[in-house]
């Protein structure tokens, strides 16, 4: 059958300017692309800005902005509006005119729409994001429309107010904790019909976490850690944008929160890294698609001259540079519980120390070990892990038969059973009664390479190949703090973490090492190689669990346009 693309939905950002780029209509913009929407801006003031603040309004007659209103709704067919700054009554009375109007738009209008979120007259999605202040305390709201932008709210899908916008909307004292805040929620949306997302940016505690407030109660959640930032201006205009992006796309909106909330966080967190402005920076909300066009790049993953064709002795083994274009941390020392067994393995660690320290500090382990990975990007690896460790033992197994000695040829063995009894036992444990879903691509390249090199390689090759993987997970379980009984992933730590693993991984290196010794200069080259790559596919591993929810919004808006016919 021939794929189908993606359904690509236009999304329309109605707000004010920040010429330095981090909030208003340069923020929402640049979240819907990230988002996978078509973005298109409506200007409603322009703002003199920066990250350091607000210097000057200028906001042009309400003619001028209907006028714009009237150009792009005339034109295009518009499957989500998003509400930002607008400023004063006139404003936000002009643009809910407009949006009434939009309801009796050309036929094929609708039929789009229709497409997206079911049939309707109106944009079937409405985000209004409350702006009323800004971080720096300026006004981006006239108090006097305080009343028409609550009642603007009232006929949006779904509102995303900060705590204050939330007490003004509610008519509340400002929420002190996130149960005030859901509570005020709750009885609003109780009251309206309209959806509130409840945003804990601006309270205090360890997590900054976002909820999806209806009627009866929260009907999502996702729980982020707070970061240590200053890099947080434009986050409210960012999360909404993006957000109306995503449910445009046809997600439920449980997904569409997760996708956006991600999304921002990993934005936020390596806002600074850009270097914009001397005050509240800007998010960097291209840091996930330049991430992904990395994975997607074709370069060698150890170029032809990174390793000498023949090694005679450790030392002409030097540091092989890491990944470009990821972060650079110090190159990793191996921790002392696993150290290496000799000279061989010492110079196999010090090859790959700069792409094992990224491997350490890859969003994916950050967020496993300090425990706020998703739950879907967990059991998604945990089900290839699985597929992994069937595979895994088996290469082991091979291993076993091509050890040169009897004992070596036990250990082996016993490597492979303890992988297969103890290992994948939590994998058991935790994925109990649900079904396994099929090896993803990364899962079979690494799997089907340390097979290959198992079978039909040198056997120092081989072994080579095989020690990465209790290496490496044996030096960050060693590494990292014991996991604390509400860990949500405390077991799968103290795995990692249990001196028993680090013996497992102790064992491996100095069979390794063994095997380099007796191996002939051509064969360490090769087995140096192998190590890198297999070090290589660890990181590969360990992050194809960060693209997950674009492979499911891309299923999402798929199956839609086939129900829904052809692109307008
Ligand atoms: N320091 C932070 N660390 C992590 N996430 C944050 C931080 N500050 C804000 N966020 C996230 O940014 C989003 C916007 O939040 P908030 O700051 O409450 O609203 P606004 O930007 O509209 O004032 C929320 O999803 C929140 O979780
Ligand atoms: C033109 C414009 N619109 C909105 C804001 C405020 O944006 P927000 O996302 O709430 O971000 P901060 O308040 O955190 O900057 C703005 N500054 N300018």
């Amino acid at each position: 059958m021939t794929p189908v693309p993606a359904l690509v939905p236009r999304v329309l950002s109605i707000a004010g300017t920040d010429p330095s780029g981090g909030a208003g209509t340069a923020a929402d913009t640049k979240s819907i692309t990230a988002a996978g929407g078509y973005a298109m801006a409506v200007v409603t003031c322009l703002v003199a800005q920066s990250t350091r603040g607000v210097r000057e309004v200028h906001t042009p007659p309400t003619a001028f902005l209907r006028a714009q209103l009237d150009a792009v709704g005339q034109d295009v067919a518009i499957d989500a509006v998003k509400t930002g700054m607008l400023g004063t009554t006139e404003i936000i009375e002009t643009v809910w005119a407009w949006l009434e109007e939009l309801g009796s738009q050309p036929a094929q209008h609708a039929a789009r729409r229709a497409q997206v979120a079911g049939p309707g007259g109106r944009p079937p999605l409405l985000v209004v994001d409350p702006v009323m202040v800004a971080t720096s305390g300026d006004r981006l709201l006239e108090p006097q429309a305080e009343a028409a932008m609550t009642a603007l709210c009232q006929r949006a899908t779904v509102i995303t107010p900060n705590i204050a916008e939330l007490a003004v909307i509610t008519g509340q004292e400002p929420a002190t904790t996130a149960e005030e805040a859901l509570d005020q929620a709750r009885a609003w949306s109780q009251r309206t019909g309209t959806d509130v997302l409840v945003k804990t940016g601006h309270l205090s505690g360890e997590m900054a976490t976002t909820f999806w407030v209806g009627p009866d109660g929260v009907l999502a959640q996702v729980p982020t850690r707070r970061l240590a930032t200053t890099s947080t201006h434009g986050t409210g205009c960012s999360l909404s944008s993006a957000l109306a992006a995503r449910l445009a796309a046809g997600q439920e909106p449980a997904q569409a929160l997760a996708w956006s909330c991600h999304w921002l966080h990993e934005a936020i967190a390596h806002g600074a890294e850009l270097g914009v402005g001397q005050g509240h920076g800007p998010v960097d909300h291209s840091h996930r698609s330049r991430r992904l066009a990395l994975a997607a790049d074709t370069a060698p993953w150890v170029p032809r001259d990174a390793v000498p064709p023949a090694l005679e002795h450790p030392d002409e083994l030097r540091a092989v540079a890491g990944v470009p274009g990821l972060p650079s941390p110090p190159a990793a020392h191996p921790d002392r519980a696993v150290p290496p067994q000799g000279p061989w393995t010492r110079a196999l660690w010090r090859s790959a120390g700069p792409l094992i320290a990224q491997i350490q500090d890859s969003g994916f382990v950050r967020a496993l070990v300090e425990g706020t990975l998703a739950a879907p990007e967990f059991d998604f690896y945990l089900a290839q892990d699985t597929h992994y460790l069937a595979r895994y033992a088996k290469a082991l197994a091979t291993v076993s038969t091509r050890a040169p000695s009897a004992a070596q040829t036990a250990q082996w063995a016993r490597t492979a059973a303890a992988v297969i009894d103890d290992e994948a036992e939590l994998h058991r444990t935790w994925l109990a009664g649900r079904e396994l879903p099929a090896e993803s691509p990364v899962c079979l390249a690494y799997t089907d390479f340390l097979q290959a090199t198992a079978s039909v390689e040198p056997y120092a090759v081989a072994a080579a190949a095989l020690l990465p993987c209790p290496w490496l997970y044996a030096h960050i379980g060693a590494g990292m703090p014991h996991p604390g009984p509400d860990h949500p992933y405390a077991a799968w730590l103290s795995t990692y973490h249990d001196p028993v693993f680090a013996r497992m991984s102790n064992q491996a290196a100095a069979l390794t090492e063994q095997a380099m010794a007796q191996a002939t200069p051509t064969e360490r080259s090769r087995a140096a190689r192998a190590f890198l790559i297999a070090c290589r596919h660890e990181l590969e591993f360990f992050e194809q669990a960060r693209r997950l929810g674009d492979m499911q919004a891309g299923g999402a808006a798929v199956g839609q346009m086939q129900d829904g016919g052809a692109p307008a």
